[in-house]
């Protein structure tokens, strides 16, 4: 009898550290993920969730273990020229240019792409942005700023998005619609890594709390409790 051996991994992390600046950020982590699995990051500030991205985009190296993509170590340089296209970064500083229209804000990544820049306008409309699509971002609030990153998301498509405090900023409305695409996404097989530290609703997720990296100190709150 033949018998399927599963599919392995697409992204694994074996045994993987990670310092910055001589100090130890991150320590023994082992994580597998599947297509279509989405794994959610939580911890203190400081704790390393947004180390823990930048070294699934390549930024950081790990300073021990491996992080595999499809069974290939993302850090070696013709595989990384591959994995790098599988991914769409979101964090906290939005990249969007003053001089760019909102949809061109969209439209230049798509376009970079090598797409004709058609999905821009649906994407923003999706994201409620649709009737500021000519207006300079300076017009846009916080949330409406994050709301164009995530339509940003939506036109470029790629697989694994890795998303650091999505949330944040986005009114009732916008983390429904965040929880929304991010469930689209893993159901057309896309992977999300997304750090938080306020409850985002996705569905069998997996969750990894990370540890607080020194002994608290007493502070103000502690004080008044
Ligand atoms: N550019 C840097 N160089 C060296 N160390 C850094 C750098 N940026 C952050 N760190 C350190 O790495 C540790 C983890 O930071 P990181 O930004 O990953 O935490 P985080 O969990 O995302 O925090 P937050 O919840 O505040 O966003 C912190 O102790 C921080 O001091």
């Amino acid at each position: 009898m033949h018998i399927r051996k599963p599919p392995p991994p697409c992204i694994l992390l074996n045994n993987v550290s990670c310092m910055r600046n001589a100090q130890t950020i991150l320590r023994n982590i082992n994580v597998s993920v599947h297509d279509g699995s989405a794994l959610v990051l939580s911890g203190a500030n400081g704790s390393g969730k947004t180390t823990f991205l930048r070294m699934l985009a390549g930024f950081s190296r790990p300073s021990a273990g491996e992080i595999l993509w499809n069974g290939h170590d993302i850090t070696s340089p013709g595989v990384y020229q591959q994995y790098k296209l599988q991914l769409n970064w979101l964090s906290l500083k939005d990249a969007i240019k003053s001089k760019f229209t909102v949809l061109e804000n969209v439209q230049w990544y798509e376009v970079l792409e090598g797409k004709d820049g058609k999905a821009s306008l649906p994407a923003l409309e999706f994201m409620g942005l649709g009737r500021l699509a000519n207006d300079k971002p300076r017009m846009l609030s916080m949330g409406q700023r994050k709301r164009l990153q995530l339509a940003r998301l939506l036109a470029i498509g790629r697989p694994i998005w890795l998303l650091d405090e999505p949330s944040v900023a986005l009114d009732q409305e916008g983390v429904q619609l965040l929880e929304y695409i991010i469930s689209k996404h893993r159901k057309e097989g896309g992977i999300v890594f997304a750090t938080t530290h306020t409850p985002i609703e996705i569905e069998d997720a997996m969750y990894l709390r990370l540890p607080q990296r020194f002994p608290r100190r007493k502070t103000l709150v502690d004080l008044l409790d």
